[in-house]
């Protein structure tokens, strides 16, 4: 269990505690704005710069001092245009003394509807044993409020702020952090110039009650294969037997790419792979996850592979490659003989250390091509890497990630499971390749939240606990830098 906090802590600890309704209180208002960038709809655009302005008048109220960045429009395939929120960017303090310590979130939600299997309104936080659910809870509005009640707390109780603070945070990250990469290009040696440290919260520990810091994930490389005969479809009773199917061509190419032990077919792939270590292993041994557990709340009737450590280095050290659709296939329920005329397939392969974007590029092209040629097909392919996010690795001995450390055995008396994440967080690389600044994910959510999934939540103690940790946070990396 916990041991008593530092003593200027305990005074916000128990502040905290004593506030924890109101905290809840303002989820419950955050969640309710339909923040959902992912559907392009004005209705949920009003939304999220109604969302952007509400967490403006917050950073206000509490003192800072406040930008909003105009992000322009978004330009989407059917030749539409619509506005995207703008970034805000907040500071508190700026002590040259003190460290500077900058929080990277986002306000923006995945869609919603209570239609697909959520048993409460998703935009309406509603509390049950202790589980407070609704879209964004947990991804990632629970997480923003939690830096930001933590540094209200410090406020409140009129102590002085330990760091200085800075907040980046944006309203596109589900739509793939539209524009964002151009204006931290542009802010590096503005906005971004003092800062220390950064921190991310979006992602979940590995446990549903040990908490955890992540110091890596995985890059995303995502391609389309188009097959195309013509454009528009066939009866297969008047054209089948006679033609190259686009559908069959783009059966065999999906077909190529991995086999069904999960090993990734597309030659040289595994060349920069970063080999294994034993001191790597152990760390995985280190961690708590119960397999079994794990596979049943998955549903899941079997893995590929048995072991913890196999499974956790499949998830966070070694590439994967996963088919996810294909576009213009006939996909109702009935026996429609249709023969499609041009089909597009999407996969994409999750890359690690030290994999290169470009390199995986020209490689599955001319995988493809190879496959393709092979079949003597009349039919046109067109290979196209949509997405390249590369991966991201940080080195766990920096200051931030023992200041971390520290805050959350205060908080939980326990030290955290060292985790990796498979999903892929594309800013955490802008930061290091463009800002040149080290990145500390500190996730708040327990393994069971549900992000992107119906009735996603987050337990009102992680909630609270992890607004102590941030708090605890701030006052460890004062200490150590
Ligand atoms: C949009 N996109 C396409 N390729 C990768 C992504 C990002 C996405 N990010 C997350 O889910 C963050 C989870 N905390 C993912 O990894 O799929
Ligand atoms: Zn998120
Ligand atoms: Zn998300």
């Amino acid at each position: 269990s916990p041991s008593p906090p530092p003593a200027p802590l305990e005074k916000v600890f128990q502040y905290i505690d004593l506030h924890q309704d109101e905290f809840v209180q303002m989820l419950k208002e955050w969640v309710a704005i339909e923040s959902d960038s992912v559907q392009p709809m004005p209705h949920f655009r009003q939304e999220l710069f109604r969302m952007m302005a509400v967490a403006v008048d917050m950073l206000q109220r509490l003192g800072a001092h406040v930008a909003s960045v105009d992000m322009g429009s978004q330009q989407l395939p059917d030749g539409q245009s619509l506005p995207i929120p703008p970034v805000i960017l907040a500071e508190l303090g700026n002590d040259p003394t003190k460290a500077t310590v900058c929080f990277y979130g986002h306000l923006d939600v995945q869609p919603a509807d209570r239609a697909d299997g959520w048993l409460t309104d998703p935009y309406m936080l509603t509390e049950v044993d202790g589980k407070l659910y609704g879209r964004g809870a947990t991804d990632n509005k629970g997480p923003v409020l939690a830096w930001i009640n933590a540094v209200s707390a410090f406020r409140a109780l009129e102590q002085d702020l330990p760091v200085n603070i800075k907040f980046i945070i944006e309203g596109m990250e589900e739509a793939g952090s539209v524009a964002l990469e151009e204006l931290m290009e542009k802010e590096k040696d503005r906005f971004f110039s003092g800062v220390d440290y950064i921190v991310i919260s979006d992602n979940l520990w590995i446990s549903q009650r040990k908490p955890a810091i992540t110091y890596g994930t995985r890059g995303n490389s995502y391609f389309t294969v188009e097959v195309k005969c013509r454009d528009q479809d066939f009866h297969s009773g008047t054209f089948g037997g006679i033609l190259h199917e686009s559908m069959a061509d783009l059966v065999a190419l999906l077909g190529s790419l991995v086999d069904s032990s999960g090993h990734i077919l597309v030659p040289g792939i595994y060349d920069e792979v970063a080999p294994v270590t034993e001191e790597e292993i152990n760390t995985y041994k280190a961690i708590d996850l119960d397999l079994e557990e794990y596979r049943n709340s998955s549903q899941v009737a079997k893995f590929l592979f048995d072991t913890k450590e196999e499974i956790l280095m499949h998830l966070w050290r070694y590439p994967s490659l996963s088919i996810h659709g294909i576009e213009g296939a006939f996909d109702e329920p009935g026996a429609k003989t249709v023969i499609p005329g041009r089909v597009i397939g999407k996969f994409s392969i999750r890359l690690v250390p030290h994999m290169n974007v470009s390199m995986v590029e020209k490689q599955v092209t001319r995988h493809l091509e190879d496959v393709f040629s092979k079949r003597n097909s009349s039919n046109k392919m067109v290979v196209s890497m949509a997405l390249g996010l590369h991966p991201w690795i940080a080195n766990i001995n920096n200051t931030q990630y023992i200041a971390a450390k520290r805050a959350i055995r205060t908080v939980f008396g326990t030290d955290p499971d060292m985790i990796r994440d498979g999903s892929t967080i594309p800013i955490a690389k802008m930061f290091q390749e463009i800002v040149h600044k080290s990145v500390v994910m500190i996730p708040l959510g327990a393994v069971d939240d549900g992000e992107h999934s119906q009735n996603e939540k987050i337990n009102r103690w992680n909630y609270i606990e992890g607004t102590k940790v941030f708090a605890a946070f701030f006052f460890e990396m004062a200490q150590l830098h």
